[in-house]
């Protein structure tokens, strides 16, 4: 059943909605707009695998070494903290938000995110936070939180998705449409839509649009 948007409303006690896409195709824009309208916080998932590679890279760790990568990840707890607003990610008493975008962690962020031993470090933290709220990422509505009552997986072609990220990125146009088709091609294993998702294609819509879009396809109470 179709029901209206939620506007304000406050859904309580569960995952409600789970965003699932491919690189820059919107899911972290898009997933703090349905949670600021649920008035819900989000949680953006690739900020622990980012995090885990920036360490890793600071550390002068192997990208593909499961069993350092958890000793450092051990030593250094990571600690995300969901706002609806945007989410924030702190190892101790240092933020590591504003680090975790650099071309260095986009480029070394599928490797490490391919190690199962890291997967089940990261699904770990997510089913440890308080819910509801809205999970964004690769697997949240297939292997994370397939239980979620709304799932959704979002997609644009590669040149769309470059020329928003050229935006927020010093590389041009080209250099970032190459290495998103790179990324999307070794992240392929650990991102498919769920069956019961809902494939949203973003390039012809606004943000604003494809928000829309979700909040109107939600079911009355997630049910
Ligand atoms: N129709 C749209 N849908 C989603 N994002 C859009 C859209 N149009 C522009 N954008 C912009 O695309 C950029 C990438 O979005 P982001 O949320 O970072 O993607 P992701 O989390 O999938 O990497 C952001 O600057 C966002 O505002
Ligand atoms: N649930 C998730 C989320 C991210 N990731 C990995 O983390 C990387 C960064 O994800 P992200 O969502 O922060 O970044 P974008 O791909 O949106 O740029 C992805 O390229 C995947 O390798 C994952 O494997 N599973």
């Amino acid at each position: 059943m179709r029901a209206a948007p939620l506007h304000g409303t406050l859904y309580t006690g569960r995952v409600i909605v789970t965003i699932d896409g491919v690189a820059a195709s919107g899911k972290s824009s898009v997933a703090s707009g349905v949670a600021r309208a649920l008035g819900v916080p989000y949680v953006s998932s690739g900020l622990l695998y980012r995090a885990a590679t920036l360490l890793a890279l600071e550390a002068g760790a192997p990208l593909d070494d499961a069993r350092a990568l958890l000793t450092h990840l051990r030593a250094h707890p990571l600690r995300l903290e969901a706002l609806a607003g945007g989410n924030r990610l702190w190892a101790g008493e240092r933020e590591l938000t504003d680090e975790l975008h650099s071309t260095r962690v986009d480029q070394g962020v599928s490797a490490v995110a391919a190690l199962p031993e890291v997967r089940a470090w990261v699904d770990a933290q997510l089913r440890a936070l308080p819910e509801p709220f809205v999970a964004e990422g690769r697997d949240m509505g297939t292997n994370v939180f397939p239980q979620a009552g709304a799932k959704f997986y979002l997609t644009a072609s590669p040149r769309v998705r470059a020329e928003r990220r050229a935006q927020e990125r010093p590389e041009d146009v080209p250099a970032i449409e190459a290495a998103l088709i790179e990324r999307d091609r070794r992240d392929r294993v650990q991102s498919a839509p769920a069956p019961d998702a809902r494939v949203i294609d973003t390039g012809p819509l606004s943000l604003e649009g494809v928000i829309g879009t979700i909040l109107a396809a939600l079911p009355a109470r997630s049910a």
